[in-house]
């Protein structure tokens, strides 16, 4: 069942338009793995088509993303099946990322890292796409996958801390011990990202 949360608006006005029409906002649903959370955009829809709220650091403060972003990120996928991930950055360089889907549609993959969590190395998935307008909110301890399931897809993604390319770790997407259950078949990966090794079993998380 899914939990809506932040359903209070940050603003403290009317949330109505002049026309009475509900302002653009968001909705923030908590996932079963504590922290990650999915992030609907409203659309304001007229006879020109919609305007949306993409990023509101005052709404999505109470969804977890309380840093300032410290980088924007943007990636054209050209097939439909292709994998990239599943990425993260060691302490001190870890971080929040919020990831949106600009065209197309993906498998939006989040995996739990973090030392002594009770959901260590469980993963969820939701599916992020230019129609559905939503969002994944990834906190820091948690390693970040797609697949896409349509052809030249485009992420948008929202960091709070920069890249530091030291301090990045992978998961192998194919890792038995994570069992992720990925749609299609893998038609595209990177060979960084084919090479990531399995989870050794002493692994204790980040
Ligand atoms: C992430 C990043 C990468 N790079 C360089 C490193 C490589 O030379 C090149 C491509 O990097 P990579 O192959 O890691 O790109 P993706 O496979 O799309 O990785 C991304 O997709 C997965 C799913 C994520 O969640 C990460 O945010 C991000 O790592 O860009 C930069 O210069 N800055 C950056 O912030």
């Amino acid at each position: 069942m899914r939990v809506k949360i932040c359903r209070r608006s940050a603003w403290g006005r009317s949330r109505r338009t002049n026309a009475g029409q509900r302002m653009p906002r968001f909705d923030v649903t908590a996932t079963r793995l504590d922290g990650l959370k999915l992030i609907q955009r409203h659309k304001l829809e007229d006879s020109r088509g919609f305007f949306s709220r993409f990023f509101c650091a005052e709404e999505l403060a109470c969804a977890g993303f309380s840093q300032p972003v410290a980088q924007m990120n943007h990636t054209l996928t050209h097939r439909r099946g292709s994998v990239r991930g599943l990425h993260f950055q060691y302490p001190p360089h870890a971080e929040d990322k919020l990831v949106s889907c600009l065209r197309g549609k993906v498998f939006d993959v989040a995996v739990d890292l973090r030392r002594d969590s009770p959901t260590f190395l469980a993963w969820h998935a939701e599916e992020l796409s230019a129609e559905n307008a939503r969002s994944l909110f990834i906190p820091k301890g948690f390693a970040h996958g797609f697949q896409t399931l349509a052809d030249d897809t485009e992420l948008l993604y929202l960091h709070t801390t920069p890249y530091v390319q030291g301090a990045e770790g992978g998961l192998n997407p194919a890792d038995p011990a994570l069992a992720i259950a990925w749609p299609l078949a893998f038609a595209d990966l990177s060979a960084r990202d084919a090479a990531h090794p399995f989870i050794p079993s002493d692994f204790r998380g980040v």
